[in-house]
């Protein structure tokens, strides 16, 4: 039987990986891809492997989104799976055509690692939405090789897909940027949601919600962060910087907020309710929903009718822009909060996260876990 890329080529890599729907992650030894897989028509004149980036994993942050991956929230996760697209480390090794990287280098990789590079959405820079667009990990390169993510010692990506990881941030605190950071930044810009003086709601208050208010604050926006949990009032405002908070489940407060809110990021990554938070905007108001319910949620149109009101999505965000992010944070000093833990807590990280009991991201130590 002929070989598989992975037995032709191995690179030993150990990771945690979940094998079922319990999500229960356990040690998983598994091989990379040591070259460049690519369709024929995409080789051009270039050599497998050369363009790729080794990277030894230091710190990788913990999306709710590996949550939902190893539960099979969304129904397509291929177990095992490795998670993680939180991912800073350090060049161990180039290819030869790559430039931008040098052996040493510290860097970031987010939640893709590969697009078709030709298409529109290539073409400017927004390969997130590329229709052939590969996934850090639960995905499959062009030739079939599985992607595992993160929660491993070392990653091969290729290195458009590569972020230079600016001196001034933190690696650890610095991570969730990756995915987080982006995943706000980008639909801010694009929605025009930066307009100092303007007012933004923050609907959940996670890892995304929390470094929306810090981008907000970086904006010159009046910050409000719309939440079910009282007990986090004080911390948005004496520790996030938010401007005021808002109980979603006191109706006399939310009655008095109708109307005040020029845009809405909306976070919460489960089912609930769109109406009260389509109400808090004024007129032309813009909700923008970054959370990924496993169901739909229901959309009430006499509001947006009758108030002219917009509901966007937004999935992370390019390359070009990925590394703009980084810059801006770099400058503005924006980090996520996080909790630094060890591999071997990873299950009871995952019981906390889905309790929304993490302040605000938890971030794994990788270098400092047991590798086997
Ligand atoms: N659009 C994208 O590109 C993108 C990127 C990353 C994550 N996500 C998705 O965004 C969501 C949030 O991710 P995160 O990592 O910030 O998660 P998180 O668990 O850190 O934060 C989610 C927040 O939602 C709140 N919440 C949960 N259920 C709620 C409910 N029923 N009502 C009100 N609030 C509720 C929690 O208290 C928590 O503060 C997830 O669904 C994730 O998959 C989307
Ligand atoms: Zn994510
Ligand atoms: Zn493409």
């Amino acid at each position: 039987m002929a070989k598989s890329p992975e037995e032709e080529h191995p690179q030993k890599v150990f990771g945690w990986a979940a094998r079922d729907s319990s999500g229960v992650l356990s040690p998983f030894h598994f091989s990379r891809r040591q070259v460049l897989f690519l369709p024929s028509e995409l080789y051009h004149d270039r050599e497998n492997g050369d363009d790729d980036v080794t990277v030894k994993v230091q710190y990788c942050g913990v999306c709710h989104s590996d949550l939902h991956t190893v539960k099979n929230d969304w129904g397509f996760t291929r177990y095992p799976v490795v998670p993680g697209h939180e991912i800073v480390g350090v060049v161990t090794k180039t290819g030869k055509n790559v430039n931008k990287f040098k052996v040493g280098d510290r860097v970031g990789i987010g939640v893709l690692v590969g697009s078709c590079k030709t298409c529109e959405s290539c073409q400017q820079d927004l390969e997130n939405y590329c229709p052939r667009m590969i996934f850090t990990y639960n995905a499959r390169y062009h030739d079939g090789t599985r992607t595992y993510g993160g929660y491993s010692d070392m990653m091969i990506v290729e290195e458009r897909y590569v972020l230079r990881f600016p001196d001034k941030l933190p690696s650890d605190a610095g991570a969730p940027l990756l995915c987080a950071g982006i995943t706000i930044y980008s639909p801010m810009k694009y929605y025009g949601m930066t307009e100092p003086g303007k007012h933004l709601g923050v609907s959940g208050l996670g890892g995304l919600g929390h470094v929306a208010v810090k981008f907000g604050k970086a904006f010159g926006l009046k910050v409000t962060v719309i939440s079910t949990s009282p007990r986090k009032e004080e911390e948005a405002i004496d520790k996030l910087g938010a401007d005021s908070f808002l109980v979603s489940s006191d109706p006399a407060k939310m009655k008095a907020a109708m109307g005040t809110m020029d845009y809405i990021i909306d976070t919460v990554s489960a089912v609930h309710p769109l109406a009260p938070l389509l109400g808090l905007l004024k007129l032309n108001g813009k909700l923008i929903m970054l959370g990924l319910p496993e169901k739909p949620l229901e959309l009430p149109i006499f509001p947006l009718v009758f108030g002219r009101k917009l509901v966007g999505g937004s999935d992370v965000g390019g390359m070009k822009e990925t590394q703009e992010m980084l810059d801006f944070c770099a400058e503005h000093g924006i980090t996520a909060d996080i909790e630094l833990i060890r591999m071997e807590e990873i299950n009871t990280a995952m019981e906390r996260l889905a309790k929304s009991d993490v302040r605000y991201r938890f971030v794994i130590d990788m270098a400092n876990s047991v590798s086997q």
